[in-house]
């Protein structure tokens, strides 16, 4: 996939003097879904802002189809459709004409046609003659994307596009991320949610800190750091581990009802068979098994953990 979005060695250092990008690296491949995923303060909003061209960086050099950002600023803006986290609409203004505004805004000639599509994409047709102010909170936030969308960009920017919507509209969110995909747009989400990235993202990026920890395909980080816990309950109580077992490192559950074994998914030997036939050896008693693949919000927890 070509590169669509370069990011090479970007700081930025606010007025305060704080240093909020400590040397970004970032290839953004044409036509994927991208997440970014951090805690409160990593520097999600701050990266997004210097790509679109918001923020200055302080040092690096960003291009958005190989135009740079700085110096190419007007090409490199009318690629790319940004979703701010904060709702900014004219409350007065009825759906279809603010976004026809938005692509104005752009210089692009009218095409009532396409703003038709998108409105239809996001389920806002039949709302089109409603004032913004009359719609739900997911509704507004819809009508966002719309306006993001007007210009056509190529590239869609989308800074916590679910946060305060209910589960159900959550979902809806999901599938017009979906459909965007599949009309070749490239997105790139921030979440707090990281079930949102387990579900919809080709690649996951963690940031924190103001560094990029990791990007890389969601299976293979899933693959590469996911490990599998087996859970052994047992007929009666264990007050410690046999000594014969003690290679495996396994967990006591706090009742002794229970004992956790982690084991590696890529590993080619779980271990698994010799630990049962060891532990009946010991005279433990079997009553079930079961087995847990690690959440990408299990990984996310480590790696920041590492981190601090
Ligand atoms: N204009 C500013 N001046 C000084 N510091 C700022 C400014 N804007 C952001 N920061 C600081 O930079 C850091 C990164 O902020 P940013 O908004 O990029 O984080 P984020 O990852 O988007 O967080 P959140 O998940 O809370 O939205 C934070 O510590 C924030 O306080």
């Amino acid at each position: 996939m070509p590169t669509v979005v370069s990011v090479e060695n970007v700081t930025k250092v606010y007025d305060s003097g704080f240093e909020a990008l400590k040397g970004v690296d970032l290839q953004i491949e044409e036509g994927e879904i991208l997440a970014l995923l951090g805690p409160n303060g990593a520097g999600k909003t701050t990266l997004i802002s210097t790509i679109c061209g918001i923020t200055t960086p302080s040092g690096g050099k960003i291009t958005v189809a190989g135009h740079d950002v700085i110096t190419d600023y007007r090409a490199a803006r009318s690629l790319i459709g940004l979703v701010p986290q904060e709702l900014s609409l004219e409350p007065f203004e009825k759906v279809m004409n603010t976004v026809k505004l938005s692509r104005g805004l752009f210089g692009k000639p009218k095409n009532d046609a396409y703003i038709e599509k998108i409105l239809h994409q996001l389920s806002l047709w039949d709302k089109r003659s409603a004032k913004v102010m009359e719609l739900s909170g997911g509704m507004k936030r819809r009508v966002l994307i719309a306006k993001a969308l007007s210009h056509e960009p190529r590239v869609l920017f989308l800074d916590e596009p679910t946060a305060g919507v209910d589960v159900e509209l959550r979902k809806d969110m999901w599938d017009v991320v979906a459909n965007l995909k599949a009309d070749g747009v490239t997105i790139i989400l921030t979440t707090h949610y990281i079930e949102e990235a387990e579900a919809i993202a080709d690649r996951v990026g963690v940031i924190n800190q103001g560094r990029i920890l990791l990007v890389e395909p969601k299976e293979d980080l899933m693959q590469r750091m996911g490990q599998k816990r087996l859970t052994i309950e047992l007929q009666d109580a264990v007050a410690n581990i046999p000594d014969a077992l003690a290679s495996y490192d396994l967990m006591r559950s706090g009742d002794g009802m229970a004992l956790i074994y982690s084991y590696e998914t890529t590993s080619s030997r779980t271990g698994i068979t010799t630990l049962l036939s060891d532990l009946q050896k010991a005279g433990l008693q079997m009553k079930d098994l079961q087995t847990r693949q690690s959440s990408l919000e299990d990984i996310f927890v480590d790696l920041v953990k590492e981190e601090a």
